[in-house]
């Protein structure tokens, strides 16, 4: 008998409702992702592709911790929870007595409720979900006094339970969701390490891109600690998935912003975003990325209305993808708290020093074209070849 979980359960979402080959690819690469994490965070496990789940047992050798397993893995992209849990045989005594030595530690006055899922056969198991879910639950009854609730336990005991093994859980720790990161190719995400472009940058490497994020150093307008917020931010963001290159790249801009506000008025603010679109495009073509993003969510700031955003992406070529775009702020600070970059980001952002007084907000494409410097795009995009790569972690 175990005394305590010797393994950790992985559950893994919308990788499930695809075809089987899509989904033996996501999975594979789902697992390639879980074990980055455990070896990044130097954390022993083992980890195994099984069709409905991953499972983390213990290393050859050496001791394992299955709940620091469970939480490590929960941060993979395309998890939906994880859990520590006991390994028994599918039945129902055995069933019984993991779920009684995990309740060991049941909280004095607590709640709790059995949930079993069960995939196999009667021939596999001569017992359904719920009669088993009540066998073990009279079990734990008797051996905690305490009482059940199906509706709001202050514990859930969950059985999953296979067709040759069963795992038996009293924790579970939610996971991002999402898809596995690697499943959907490269984007360039424009990264301010604000609050909106690292939940930007978050938002798409839970749809299963990697992001590479690219920072431009606006000069005087910048500075030492807007660059330092960014490096932290994108490490923050990057910790769930380690083994992508997903280092900030940091543009060196501060000439070509100088120039935009001595020659350019109330549409500066947009020209800048027009050469910072054509800087990650040129990166994107370097790095082998179909795409690039930005953090900006419409109506949020002049620049940022819709049609600005016309104008904004008129100077693109590649899609521009905008995961915040009907996000209000506070989902977004919200989420920026949750995954921790909040707390970094709170400092005035450089682009709000380049925008002029009187910002446009329903700037003509023509107009902007008028005002801007001619070679403002060739300028961008030769800029994009000063990059260089600073590691957060
Ligand atoms: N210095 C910068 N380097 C790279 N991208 C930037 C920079 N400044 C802004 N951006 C991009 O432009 C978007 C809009 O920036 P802006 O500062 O206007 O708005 P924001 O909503 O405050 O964004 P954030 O909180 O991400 O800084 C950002 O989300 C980001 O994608």
């Amino acid at each position: 008998m175990q005394q305590s979980p010797d393994l950790a359960v992985v559950r893994y979402g919308e990788a499930g409702i695809k075809s089987d080959k899509v989904r033996g690819q996501m999975l594979d690469r789902l697992a390639e992702n879980v074990r980055a994490i455990l070896d990044d965070r130097g954390i022993p496990g083992h980890v195994e592709r099984h069709w409905s789940r991953l499972l983390i047992r213990p290393p050859e050798a050496g001791e394992f911790d299955a709940d620091a397993a469970a939480r490590a893995a929960a941060d993979a992209f395309g998890v939906v929870s994880t859990r520590p849990a006991i390994s028994t045989a599918p039945e129902a005594d055995a069933l019984a007595e993991a779920a009684v030595t995990l309740a060991a530690d049941h909280p004095d006055g607590a709640t709790f409720a059995v949930r079993a899922n069960r995939a196999g056969s009667p021939e596999t198991h001569p017992f359904t979900s719920q009669e088993v879910a009540a066998a073990v639950g009279a079990a734990i009854g008797d051996a905690t006094g305490a009482g059940v609730d199906l509706d709001e336990p202050d514990r859930a005991y969950r059985l999953d339970v296979r067709e040759d093994e069963a795992f038996v859980s009293a924790v579970e720790y939610d996971g991002p969701g999402g898809l596995p990161v690697g499943t959907q190719g490269k984007t360039v995400a424009l990264f301010s390490g604000g609050i909106d472009s690292p939940v930007a940058a978050w938002e798409l490497f839970k749809r299963g891109l990697e992001v590479v994020p690219v920072y431009l150093d606006l000069g005087d307008y910048g500075g030492p600690d807007h660059l330092a917020r960014a490096v932290e931010t994108a490490g923050t963001v990057a910790r769930s998935a380690p083994h992508v290159d997903a280092r900030l790249r940091v543009v060196p801009a501060g000439d070509l912003v100088d120039d935009l506000v001595d020659a350019t008025g109330a549409t500066r603010m947009l020209s800048l975003r027009r050469a910072m679109l054509r800087v990650a495009e040129a990166v994107a073509e370097d790095v082998g990325a179909h795409s690039v993003a930005t953090g900006e969510s419409i109506g949020q700031k002049s620049s940022q209305t819709g049609p600005n955003v016309r104008v904004t992406d008129a100077a693109a070529t590649l899609p521009v993808h905008r995961p915040l775009l009907t996000r209000d702020k506070p989902e977004i600070v919200a989420r920026a708290r949750e995954i921790g970059t909040f707390v970094d980001a709170t400092m005035n952002v450089g682009c709000e020093r380049v925008a002029p007084d009187y910002p446009e907000t329903n700037a003509r494409l023509s107009a902007v074209e008028a005002a801007e410097p001619e070679d403002l795009f060739d300028r961008a995009e030769a800029l994009a070849d000063e990059r260089y790569v600073v590691d957060g972690n």
